[in-house]
């Protein structure tokens, strides 16, 4: 069972265009909505591989109750604290060339009642295998909710897993089981450049001294690295003809953290992860990778140890 927080989660609206121009109406060709934000994704990709997930977080007015909707079509199960603000809605314009502009909202503010409210509800439902922490905290929400969490976690004997850029360095601090960062959140945390395989396995490995179990870094079409004190490895997908990344980190991870949930090893989960960012490439918009593209996919992922 994988339960995700997702403070400050999206409705995701893709428009694509043949091609993007500015200063001119750009007319879509087709627009997807979906539900989002990075542990929203985790759970939603734990949904398609058939595995026990519920998506937690903030969610509020009528872009949160489209949002809701949508991860119910996904069936995705949720316990979700209801909040006075709107959910944001992040934009996505994406060509035909594969090349995007993202906007992000800044999300509505959480009051400490409803902070509270959220804290709380995290762990109310039976204890996961692994609790994932994602994405950046809303507006009003104290800089240390996350790290409360995990003393919480730790106390209850909860695995956490976090995908965050901010508040990184705190919450490898506080001791986590493992950590997503992309290449600029493993420069940021570690003060170290990230240029090569080499480079990333060097600041993986400080991450580890700063208190993470393990490190798992996603690299782009490059694949992944994964860093724990047993062992390092490289995991790369085949080629594949993308679409849109969007998601395919988030896509990583939920795939990583199903194989271990399912008792798998370290191999076996960078090597699922891998396969699920790749297959979630090859999809339009924010729409994630489906099972049978991940089935495909996972027999050519090669993984190396390093
Ligand atoms: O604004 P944040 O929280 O940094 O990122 C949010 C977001 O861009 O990330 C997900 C993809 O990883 C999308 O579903 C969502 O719109």
């Amino acid at each position: 069972m994988i339960h995700t927080v997702t403070a400050n989660p999206a409705l995701d609206l893709t428009y694509r265009v043949t091609e993007l121009k500015l200063d001119d109406k750009l007319r879509a060709t087709a627009v997807f909505r979906a539900p989002g934000g990075n542990g929203v994704n985790v759970s939603r990709v734990a949904a398609r591989l058939g595995h026990p997930t519920v998506a937690m977080g903030l969610v509020g007015g009528r872009a949160g109750d489209e949002f809701k909707e949508l991860l119910k079509e996904e069936h995705v199960r949720t316990w979700f604290t209801q909040q006075s603000g709107t959910t944001r809605t992040n934009a996505i314009i994406q060509d035909d060339h594969a090349q995007q502009l993202r906007v992000s909202g800044p999300g509505p503010e959480a009051s400490p009642e409803e902070t509270a409210m959220l804290r709380s509800s995290i762990f109310e439902l039976r204890a996961p295998d692994f609790l994932v922490l994602s994405g950046s905290l809303q507006r009003g929400m104290p800089e240390d909710f996350y790290t409360d969490v995990i003393a919480e976690a730790k106390r209850q004997g909860v695995k956490v897993a976090a995908d965050i850029d901010k508040e990184l360095a705190q919450v490898v601090a506080a001791g986590v089981e493992l950590i997503k960062p992309n290449q600029y959140e493993l420069e940021r945390l570690t003060g170290l450049r990230v240029t090569d395989i080499g480079s990333a396995v060097a600041a993986a490995e400080r991450a580890l001294a700063q208190g993470a179990k393990a490190v798992l870094a996603s690299l782009g079409a490059q694949g992944a690295v994964l860093v724990t004190e047993g062992g390092a490895w490289q995991g790369v997908p085949p080629k594949v003809k993308a679409d849109s990344a969007v998601g395919a980190g988030d896509s990583l991870l939920g795939g990583a953290l199903v194989a271990l949930a399912e008792g798998e090893g370290w191999e076996a989960a960078l090597r699922l992860g891998v396969a699920c960012g790749a297959a979630t490439a090859t999809t339009p918009g924010t729409d994630l990778c489906h099972k049978p593209t991940v089935e495909a996919l996972l027999p050519q992922v090669v993984v190396t140890a390093l």
